[in-house]
């Protein structure tokens, strides 16, 4: 073990153990985990390091993972969809798997969108992946839902549906497993008596069962990407496929072709809400592990001086520290944030498949704005991360080129960020029925309080500073006021409109307030359910760290975005001069606990998979081991040298 990395364990002030506690939701629940985990030492997953394999290498290693997995899940007698979930999120590593899709979008799919008669076809034939499937929604020249072009018309002679992408622009482009699945959840407008009647999903299958070949369907992989190179995301072109009525998800047309409405139309944009949530858990889990391996290497690299001493631990610089603790302080939020939205998730879903639909927008709004807000900032957040470990950090052996090659398309999938963060018209709406003394529920009811004080975005002088910097719950009624952004947005609208422009053009003219309108909103959430969660943290020790994470977290967040503070008068110039100099006094005091904070998130070394990140801090006899191993060592003279150099 590494003497710099036993020191800093040695100086924590509370118990490792015990806020790995917290994180889990309890111990019974970090035992199954750590029980779950010892999957590492599974020889059957004994692999070779992606980085050193081709990418057709790396699809068959990663398609004979998710064989196995699924060969051990059902050895084991694993079912609990959480426990499958941590099972392969350990093997997976830090890596995606190509059967993922079947199990983020198409079952769950299925799930959510087969009827009675649908459900007992289809849920044996997916659980027992005899079916593999696929989510094909985008196409070539579309992802917004009303622009898709593919059609699915009834045709009732038949009793079938008839497929067909009519144009270039409407081939399928994206879902993935394009080699590896045998169906598809395809998405389609649907014709039915000569209307269309928008997009609804129907299964059709792609490929033969027994030989793979595929039907008369045009499939195949798009090519390399930027990272997900275990992932064969493909291409779909339909002419003219047909399958049954059954095969319509829902089942919305009857045999005579009459369409038959929905409860409600974006039921079937369920799938996306579903991931969208997931996707600020694993936000915070990618935070989590880069910010365990730029810190545990920083614990061990030594660098320069500060005095004329022995060079000092990279980890003792006040700038490494502010690269570091900020994000340090997010991973934690975010881990609470991501708590949050997995329980309201399955609240409001239990609502609706119980058929009340009331929260339906709110929770649409919720993730999707959490889902842009956490991967924008963990995408940012990693690669400060890897540019924090110099030179060691650009190479693959510390695993933080990955993790952000495999992070950075959540920006983009399940509904591109800014895109979704314009999904705010349930802000300016509840916005304006606060305005008009409707009493809203849930996480938008701040907006009540707003329109009692009539706090709106004043300039400094015309309303004192109320917040005492030290004070969180002052921080949080900050956050909340400086949401009141969105009344600059609606503002913004109404000027539009007032210059009679038509309401999507004022829409549009009035974006950037929206997005920022956002981004206020989901920061205030963020700093408002860690401050909430410290209230349930019994053990003083770990309260007092958390509180101060919490601390550096909305005020980091007030120095990043002073502006609006300033201009909505909720701070003073005085006291945005005090903000840094708290700042600093915070990373102090969180220095000599940062190793085992990064600790608590608990990473066995092969999940982290990175030689920066490791627990025994023994980074350069593990660094010239791994070089040691690139393929371009094989040989001691390399065959390029006979060929062209000789
Ligand atoms: C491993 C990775 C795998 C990746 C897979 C993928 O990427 S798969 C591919 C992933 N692809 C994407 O993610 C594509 C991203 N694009 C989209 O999701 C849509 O194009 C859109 C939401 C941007 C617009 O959609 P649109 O033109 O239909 O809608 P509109 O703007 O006209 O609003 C109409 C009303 O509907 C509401 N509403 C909307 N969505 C939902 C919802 N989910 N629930 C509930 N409600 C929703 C909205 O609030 C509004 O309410 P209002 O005000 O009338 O009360
Ligand atoms: C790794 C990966 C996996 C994927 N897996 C799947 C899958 O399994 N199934 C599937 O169906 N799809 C999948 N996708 C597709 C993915 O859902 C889309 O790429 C995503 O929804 C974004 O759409 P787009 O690529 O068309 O971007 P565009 O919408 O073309 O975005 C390009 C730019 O235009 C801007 N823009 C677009 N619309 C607006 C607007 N209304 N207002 C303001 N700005 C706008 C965006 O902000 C962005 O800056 C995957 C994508 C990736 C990268």
């Amino acid at each position: 073990m590494n003497p710099d990395i036993v020191k800093e364990r040695q100086n924590a002030s509370f118990d490792v153990q015990k806020l790995t506690y917290i994180l889990d939701g309890g111990p019974e629940k970090t035992k199954r985990r750590r029980e779950i985990s010892l999957v590492l030492n599974d020889p059957d997953f004994d692999e070779e390091d992606p980085n050193f394999l081709s990418r057709s290498e790396r699809y068959e290693q990663a398609v004979r993972k998710s064989a196995q997995m699924i060969l051990k899940l059902r050895e084991y007698g694993i079912s609990d969809p959480a426990e499958i979930n941590c099972y392969k999120s350990v093997v997976r590593g830090n890596f995606h798997e190509s059967l993922g899709l079947h199990y983020v979008m198409f079952l769950p799919t299925l799930y959510s969108q087969c009827d009675q008669e649908q459900s007992k076809k289809w849920l044996p034939l997916a659980t027992s992946f005899e079916v593999l499937g696929t989510y094909a929604q985008t196409e070539l020249g579309h992802t917004h839902l009303r622009g898709l072009e593919t059609t699915a018309t009834f045709d009732p002679t038949t009793q079938e549906f008839v497929l067909n992408s009519p144009t270039v622009t409407s081939i399928k482009w994206w879902p993935g497993a394009g080699k590896t699945s045998n169906h598809a959840v395809v998405l389609a407008q649907l014709y039915t008596r000569g209307k269309c009647h928008g997009l609804h999903a129907f299964i059709v299958q792609l490929r033969h069962m027994d030989t793979h070949e595929p039907l008369p369907i045009l499939v195949g992989d798009i090519g390399p990407k930027f990272g997900f190179s275990e992932v064969d995301n493909g291409f779909l072109k339909l002419d003219h496929v047909r399958i049954p009525r059954e095969n319509m998800l829902m089942k919305h047309v009857e045999p005579d072709g009459r369409y038959v409405k929905p409860a409600s139309a974006k039921l079937t944009y369920g799938t996306m809400v579903f991931i969208r949530s997931l996707l600020v858990g694993l936000s915070a889990l990618v935070m989590a592990k880069s910010c365990t391996i730029a810190i545990r290497y920083s614990a061990v690299r030594h660098q320069s001086e500060i005095r004329s001493e022995p060079e000092p631990q990279i980890l003792d610089y006040q700038t490494q520290q502010y690269k570091l603790f900020p994000l340090l302080a997010t991973a934690y939020a975010f881990s609470f944030v991501g708590q949050y939205m997995t329980e309201t998730y399955y609240r409001i879903s239990g609502d609706i498949n119980q058929g009340d639909l009331s929260e339906l927008p709110e929770l649409h709004a919720v993730s999707a704005g959490l889902k842009a807000f956490t991967t924008w900032t963990t995408n940012t957040g990693i690669e400060v991360c890897r540019m924090s470990c110099g030179g060691h950090g650009y190479s693959r052996s510390s695993a933080l080129p990955d993790l952000y090659a495999e992070f950075t398309p959540t920006c983009t999938y399940e509904g591109e960020n800014t895109v979704m963060m314009l999904q705010t018209a349930y802000l300016v709406k509840s916005y304006r029925q606060a305005k008009a003394g409707e009493q809203l529920r849930g996480i938008m009811s701040y907006l009540n309080d707003m329109e009692q004080r009539h706090v709106r975005a004043h300039p400094a002088s015309a309303r004192p500073a109320l917040v005492d910097i030290n004070d969180l719950s002052d921080l949080v009624e900050s956050y909340k006021l400086r949401a009141a952004l969105v009344e600059s947005a609606a503002k913004s609208i109404q000027q539009e409109l007032q210059k009679r422009r038509s309401h999507e053009d004022a829409w549009n003219n009035s974006a950037i307030d929206l997005v920022k309108a956002s981004d206020a909103h989901c920061h205030y959430m963020v700093v408002k359910l860690f401050t909430d969660k410290l209230s349930e943290i019994g053990d003083p020790d770990i309260n007092l760290v958390l509180t101060t994470l919490a601390q550096l977290y909305a005020l980091h967040g007030i120095a990043l975005n002073s502006g609006d503070f300033l201009q909505a008068g909720l701070l003073t110039v005085p006291q945005m001069q005090q903000i840094p100099v708290r700042i600093k006094e915070l990373l102090c005091l969180i220095r000599p606990n940062a190793v085992a904070l990064v600790d608590a998130f608990d990473f066995p070394d092969k999940v982290l998979s990175s030689v920066l990140g490791r627990y025994d801090g023994n980074v350069y006899e593990n660094l010239f081991e791994w070089a040691r191993r690139s393929p371009l060592n094989a040989t001691e003279v390399h065959e390029s040298f006979h060929k062209y150099l000789k």
